[in-house]
C-alpha cells in the first residue's frame, strides 16, 4: 500500500476545461507530456512535423529488442487486421505510441471496450506508450460504425457526465495496473510504463470549418468515404445517413493526423468495426504528409461476442459495466465465474495477461478426469476482476462470494451484509413479523418463496438456509440470536435465490 501511495504521489493530475490529463512521472519523452499548442491546429510548422516524424517512426532503442506486440496479440486471438505487416518488425526495435479512442456515449465503459484497454496495456507491457483518447468532440457527431440507426444527439450535461465517468474508469484501470508494474508484480512492465488520457474536443474546438475543408477535406475522396462499411450499410437502410454522421470518419481520421503530428502517436487501435475510421487516418497521414514508407499504422482486434453472436456493448441489455457504481465487483466477478466451459479458454487468452503456457495447461486439465469444475472460470474471474477493480475490488468480490455461499463457514456480520446488500434482494419487516415466526412462514412473507408447501418441500430436500446454515427442522422459529447484530438475517433457497430481511 505504501508503495502504491508513493507511486501515486509521483503522478500529476490536472484538469483543463472539461478534460483530465493523467501523466505518471516517468522517463518518457517530454514531447508526449506537453502537447505542442498550435494556434491554428490545421497548420503544423515544418520543424515540428519533422521532429514528430522522427519521434513517431524512428525512436530506435537498439539496446533493447522486444517481443513483437503484434505477435503476442495474434497468439492470444486479439488481432484482426493491421494496415501493414511491417508493424511486426518495427514493434521489436522502436518505441511505438499507440492510441485507442472511446466516445463518451455512456457513463461508463463496458466489457467490449475493455479489449481496447487490454490491447493498450499489451503495448505498454512490450515497452511502448499508451494513450486513451476520449471522444469529447466525436461523441457530438456520432459514430455510424455498426449502427443501423442515427445516434441520438447528446446534450452538454450528459456529455460532461459521461466524459468524467469514462475518464475515471480508464485512469483507474491503467493507473492501478501501471502501479502494480512499478512495484514489480508483473515482469513484463517496468517503471517506464506510461499512459495519457486526452480529449479530442481540446483540438476540435479550435478547428475552423474553412481551414478544415481546405487543408484536410481536399484529400478525402468521396468515393472512398462512400465505400466504407459503416456508410454502405447505412445508405442501404430506409433512414439513410445524415451528412453529419457521414463526416465522422474524417473527424477520426483527422484525430490520427493531429496526434501523429503533435504527439508522435503512430499506431491507432480499435475493434474491427473501427477499421474504416482508422484507415481514414492512415490515408490522411499518407496523402497530406507524404512520408517515405510506413510511418503510421492501424491495428484492429476482433469484437467480443456473446454466445448468441451479438456484440458486448453499452446499448445491449445487461451490459457488463467496468464502473463499480454501475456493476459491483461481486457481480462482475460472478459474471466471469459463470462463463460456459466452451468460452473460458478464449476469454483467458483475450482478457487476461496470464502466460499462454498456463492457459494451455488449464485447457488440458479441463479435459482430464478429476478436474474440479470451474477452476478455469475462477482463474478468469480473479484475473479480470483484479485488472479492472484492483486488489480491493477483488477482495470485496471474494468476500461477498464466500458470504453468499450456502453452507459457508464465514460468520455473517453487519459489515458483510452491507457489502452484499446491493447484490441481493431485500425486504424490511417489523421485528414482531420476524421474531418467533416460523422459518416456513418467513420464507413466504419475505418473498423468498411463493408458498409454504414449496418452502416445506425445499426444506425436506435440504435446500433452505438461514444465515448460510442449512435448516432441517420444519418447526424452526426465528430466535434473537439468528438476527445478525439485531438488524438483519439472510434467507436462501438453494444456491442462487436469496433475500436479506432487514428488521425495522
Ligand atoms: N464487443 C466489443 N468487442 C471489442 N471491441 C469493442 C466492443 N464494443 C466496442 N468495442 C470497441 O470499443 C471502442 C469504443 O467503441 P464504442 O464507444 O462505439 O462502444 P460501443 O459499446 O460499441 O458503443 P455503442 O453501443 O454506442 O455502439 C471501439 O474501438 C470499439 O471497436
Ligand atoms: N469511433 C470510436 C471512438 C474514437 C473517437 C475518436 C478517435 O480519434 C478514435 C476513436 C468509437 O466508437 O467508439
Amino acid at each position: 500500500m505504501a508503495a502504491a501511495a508513493a507511486a501515486a504521489s509521483r503522478t500529476l493530475l490536472y484538469s483543463s476545461h472539461s478534460k483530465i490529463f493523467f501523466f505518471p512521472f516517468t522517463n518518457c519523452s517530454r514531447k508526449l507530456h506537453r502537447p505542442i499548442i498550435n494556434k491554428n491546429p490545421i497548420f503544423v510548422p515544418l520543424r515540428c512535423l519533422q521532429s514528430a516524424q522522427q519521434n513517431a517512426s524512428t525512436t530506435h532503442d537498439p539496446m533493447r529488442s522486444r517481443s513483437s506486440v503484434v505477435d503476442i496479440l495474434e497468439e492470444r486471438g486479439l488481432l484482426e487486421s493491421i494496415t501493414s505487416d511491417n508493424l511486426r518488425s518495427i514493434s521489436t526495435t522502436s518505441t511505438l505510441k499507440a492510441y485507442c479512442g472511446f466516445d463518451p456515449t455512456a457513463e461508463s465503459l463496458h466489457l467490449g471496450n475493455l479489449l481496447g484497454i487490454i490491447v493498450l496495456s499489451w503495448f505498454q507491457r512490450c515497452g511502448h506508450k499508451a494513450v486513451a483518447l476520449i471522444g469529447g468532440a466525436t461523441a457530438r457527431i456520432g459514430d455510424p460504425s455498426g449502427k443501423s440507426l442515427e445516434r441520438p444527439e447528446l446534450d452538454a450535461d450528459t456529455l460532461e457526465k459521461n466524459t468524467q465517468g469514462i475518464t475515471k474508469v480508464i485512469t483507474r484501470i491503467l493507473h492501478m495496473n501501471s502501479i502494480s508494474n512499478v512495484n514489480g508484480n508483473d515482469n513484463h512492465l517496468n517503471s517506464s510504463s506510461f499512459f495519457v488520457v486526452m480529449n479530442n474536443y481540446d483540438w476540435w474546438k479550435e478547428v475552423r470549418l474553412l481551414d478544415f475543408l481546405k487543408q484536410v477535406g481536399r484529400f478525402a475522396r468521396v468515393g472512398t468515404m462512400m465505400g466504407k462499411e459503416s456508410v454502405k450499410k447505412r445508405l442501404e437502410s430506409d433512414q439513410g445517413m445524415s451528412y453529419t454522421e457521414f463526416t465522422y470518419q474524417l473527424l477520426q481520421g483527422y484525430d490520427f493526423l493531429h496526434l501523429y503530428q503533435n504527439e508522435g502517436i503512430n499506431v491507432q487501435i480499435g475493434g474491427s468495426d473501427q477499421w474504416g475510421n482508422i484507415t481514414a487516418g492512415t490515408e490522411l497521414i499518407r496523402k497530406i504528409l507524404q512520408p517515405d514508407g510506413d510511418v503510421a499504422f492501424g491495428l484492429t482486434f476482433p469484437l467480443l461476442l456473446k454466445s448468441d453472436g451479438t456484440k458486448f456493448g453499452k446499448s445491449e441489455d445487461g451490459a457488463i459495466w467496468l464502473s463499480p457504481s454501475l456493476l459491483s465487483p461481486y457481480k462482475f466477478y460472478q459474471y466471469f465465474f459463470s462463463v460456459p466451459d466452451a468460452d473460458v479458454i478464449r476469454f483467458l487468452k483475450i482478457l487476461t495477461f496470464l502466460d499462454m503456457e498456463e492457459i494451455v495447461e488449464l485447457e488440458k486439465e479441463m479435459n482430464r478426469p478429476g478436474y474440479t469444475p470451474n477452476t478455469a472460470q475462477r482463474r478468469l474471474a480473479e484475473q479480470v476482476t483484479l485488472f479492472v477493480h484492483g486488489e480491493d475490488g477483488l477482495n470485496e468480490a471474494l468476500k461477498a462470494t464466500e458470504a453468499l455461499r450456502p453452507g459457508a463457514e464465514t460468520k455473517l456480520d453487519w459489515k458483510t451484509f452491507e457489502g452484499i446488500a446491493e447484490d441481493v434482494p431485500s425486504c424490511s419487516l417489523a421485528s414482531d413479523q420476524v421474531l418467533n415466526v416460523s422459518l416456513i412462514d418467513l420464507s413466504v412473507s419475505s418473498g423468498l418463496l411463493d408458498s409454504k408447501s414449496g418452502a416445506r418441500r425445499l426444506l425436506k430436500q435440504g435446500g433452505l438456509y438461514l444465515n448460510n446454515s442449512r435448516v432441517d427442522s420444519e418447526t424452526k422459529r426465528i430466535e434473537p440470536q439468528d438476527i445478525v447484530d439485531g438488524k438483519v438475517l439472510l434467507l436462501s433457497a438453494g444456491k442462487k435465490n436469496k433475500v436479506i430481511v432487514r428488521i425495522t
